[in-house]
Order: structure tokens, then C-alpha cells, then sequence
């Protein structure tokens, strides 16, 4: 039987945890806080994250990292802000295994992507990304879900995608690690920038051209970082593009509605294309990409202008060839 470990039990940590274990998986789900784990040990659910979800028998949860098996799948679903500090703080119980990033963003410090950080802080595990377009509140419903498995490592990634697939979680696999954390990372910044456009009623025309040109900007940097044109065109990319500037199941395109709408956005919900568009926009600047959705964004949210002038700003560029 595969045993797989979970570390973090937000919403999506949790679906996957209970998907996996619905697959026939014995699952460990981690969580850092002791009050948490008490809370889904006693109730069965995870109250805060994924209600109404009950937990399989065979998910654990616990709050000691004590001993991960070698040879198994881990997955890391923390926020991507949280990863750099959570890999140097666990590299002792990590390194050397196949750790595998659910998270989506870049990290601000080091304006890198999951798979440099595991690289760095933990130099003998193989990592790879779990990425695609899949609401944590889908999959614990058991709905139908296709997803890119990313390693370079092409004998684990086969390995890995065999151990994570299940009946309603379809694995598709790719040696572009680049490409994949890109995409993910990416499309949560077009995400705010189309629930602007819909929260200021700009209409649906705007938000496709938005979203074409956005996928425009998000390829430059894919292939400015060595990641692949094709990997972006597949789930990773536009497939998750796609889910998350069209649906209000989205965290990030419902902070762009928000603030389209200028009403204020829970700040404990996780919308990770706000530190992502910033680290975004600094690593464009350094490399000299063009990437003006994504410069406008972070520039929105570090309010050095308004949303009218970041939309007069856009339209009044150069007349250029698509
Ligand atoms: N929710 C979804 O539908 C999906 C989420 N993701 C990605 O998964 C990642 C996690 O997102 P969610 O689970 O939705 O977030 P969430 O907001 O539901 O939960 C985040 C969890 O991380 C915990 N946490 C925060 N800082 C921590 C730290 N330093 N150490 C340990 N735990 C910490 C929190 O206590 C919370 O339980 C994000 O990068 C997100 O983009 C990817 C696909 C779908
Ligand atoms: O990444 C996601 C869907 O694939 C989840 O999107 P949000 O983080 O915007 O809710």
C-alpha cells in the first residue's frame, strides 16, 4: 500500500489527504498547530479549512514531522510564502525523499519557485510540482480532476504519478518543472487582474482580452526561465487560467472582485498571486521582460495607482503586432 505524507492541512492539503486515502492510500496529514489537530482528531473534519468533509479512517493526523518513509510520496501544501522557512526548519526529516510541491507562487525573497527551494535546502530529495486547475472544495467531492505531475526526474515522476492517481485524479506527467511552478505561480496574478475587470464591470470581452494577453506574459517569462511554450499550453497553464479567472470559486479572482469593487477582502484568506505579482513583477524588471498586467497589478496593490489608471495605462500603450 502507498503511504503518503501531507504536510499542511489547509483546505487543499486536506482534500488531497482525503482523495488520496479515498484511493486506498494510508495517509498522513501534518499540521503545525496541536489545536488544530485535536480539533480534526475529535470531529473527523477539518472545521476551518474543508468543512463537511469527513476524513477517511485511514487519513492520520498528527503535528509531529517524526518519521517520513523514504521511498513514499510528500507532499508539501503549505502557502508558498510559508515554504522557504518550513523546508530549512524540516530538512533533517526531508531531505532525501520526493517532495512534492502542491503550492502555486514565487517565493519574494529569493524571487524563486518551489522546486529551486527544495533543491536548495534539502540537495538530495527529488522535487517535483502538483499543479492544474482543482479546488480543493472539487476534489474532496470526489469530482473528476486532471492535474501535471512535473520532475525532471522522468523514472520518479512515472512513479510518482502512478502512486498519486486515483479513479477521480488524473495525472498527467512532464519533465518541465519550470514551465508547470510557472504556471501555476503566473495565472494567480492574471486571476486578481480578471475579478478586477469583473468586479469593475468592465465586461466579459475585457476579461478574455486580459487573459489572452495575460497568457501572452506569462509565456515570455516561461521562456525567459528556460521553461517550455507547450507545458504552459497544457494544464499547468492555461487550463488553470482558465478555472481561475472564470469561477468565483476562486480566492484570487474574488480579491480582484473585491477590490474591482472597492470593498474590503478577508485578509486571512490565502490569495497567493498578491506577494507572487510582486515577486513577479521585481524578477521582470531584472531580467528587462515586458509583463504590464502583472507590473499593474503589484503597482494596485502597493497603491501607487488607481484601478482607472492602471486601465488607462494599459490601453494607451504602443499599437503593437500580437
Ligand atoms: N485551495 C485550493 O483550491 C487550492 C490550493 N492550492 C495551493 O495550495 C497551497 C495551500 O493553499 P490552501 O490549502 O488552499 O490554503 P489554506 O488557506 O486553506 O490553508 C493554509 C494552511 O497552511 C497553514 N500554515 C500557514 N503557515 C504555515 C506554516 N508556516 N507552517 C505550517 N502550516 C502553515 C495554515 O494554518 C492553514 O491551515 C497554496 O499555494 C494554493 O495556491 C492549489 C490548488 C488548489
Ligand atoms: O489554484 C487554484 C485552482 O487551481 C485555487 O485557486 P485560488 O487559490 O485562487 O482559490
Amino acid at each position: 500500500m502507498t503511504r503518503i505524507t501531507v504536510l499542511g492541512a489547509g483546505a487543499f492539503g486536506t482534500a488531497l489527504a482525503v482523495t488520496l486515502a479515498r484511493g486506498g492510500a494510508s495517509v498522513t496529514l501534518w499540521a503545525r498547530n496541536p489545536g488544530q489537530v485535536a480539533q480534526m482528531q475529535n470531529t473527523g473534519e477539518n472545521k476551518a479549512r474543508l468543512p463537511g468533509v469527513k476524513l477517511p479512517i485511514n487519513v492520520a493526523v498528527t503535528s509531529e514531522i517524526s518519521f517520513v518513509p523514504a521511498d513514499e510520496p510528500v507532499l508539501l501544501t503549505l502557502p508558498m510564502q510559508t515554504l522557504r522557512g518550513f523546508l530549512s526548519e524540516s530538512r533533517a526529516q526531508l531531505d532525501g525523499r520526493k517532495l512534492v510541491a502542491c503550492c502555486k507562487g514565487i517565493d519574494l525573497t529569493t524571487l524563486e519557485g518551489p522546486a529551486s527551494l527544495i533543491a536548495r535546502a534539502c540537495p538530495k530529495a527529488v522535487p517535483a510540482i502538483l499543479t492544474g486547475p482543482s479546488f480543493a472544495a472539487d476534489i474532496a467531492r470526489g469530482l473528476p480532476t486532471a492535474l501535471t505531475l512535473a520532475c525532471a526526474d522522468d523514472a520518479a515522476g512515472e512513479e510518482l504519478q502512478r502512486r498519486l492517481s486515483t479513479p477521480v485524479l488524473r495525472l498527467y506527467r512532464s519533465t518541465d518543472v519550470t514551465g508547470a511552478e510557472l504556471g501555476g505561480a503566473l495565472k494567480n496574478v492574471i486571476a486578481i487582474a480578471a475579478g478586477i475587470v469583473t468586479g469593475s464591470g468592465l465586461g466579459d470581452s475585457a476579461r478574455a482580452a486580459l487573459m489572452t494577453r495575460g497568457y501572452a506574459e506569462m509565456a515570455r517569462m516561461v521562456t525567459e526561465l528556460g521553461g517550455r511554450p507547450e507545458t504552459l499550453a497544457g494544464l499547468s497553464g492555461f487550463g488553470d487560467l482558465v478555472l481561475t479567472c472564470t469561477s468565483t470559486q476562486s480566492r484570487n479572482f474574488r480579491f480582484g472582485m473585491a477590490l474591482g469593487r472597492g470593498e474590503e477582502f478577508d485578509p486571512s484568506v490565502t490569495v497567493e498571486g498578491a506577494a507572487t505579482a510582486r515577486a513577479v513583477a521585481a524578477l521582470a524588471g531584472k531580467r528587462g521582460l515586458d509583463m504590464p498586467i502583472t507590473a499593474m497589478i503589484a503597482a494596485l496593490l502597493d497603491r501607487k495607482l488607481t484601478i482607472a489608471e492602471a486601465v488607462s495605462a494599459l490601453l494607451s500603450r504602443p499599437l503593437k503586432q500580437e
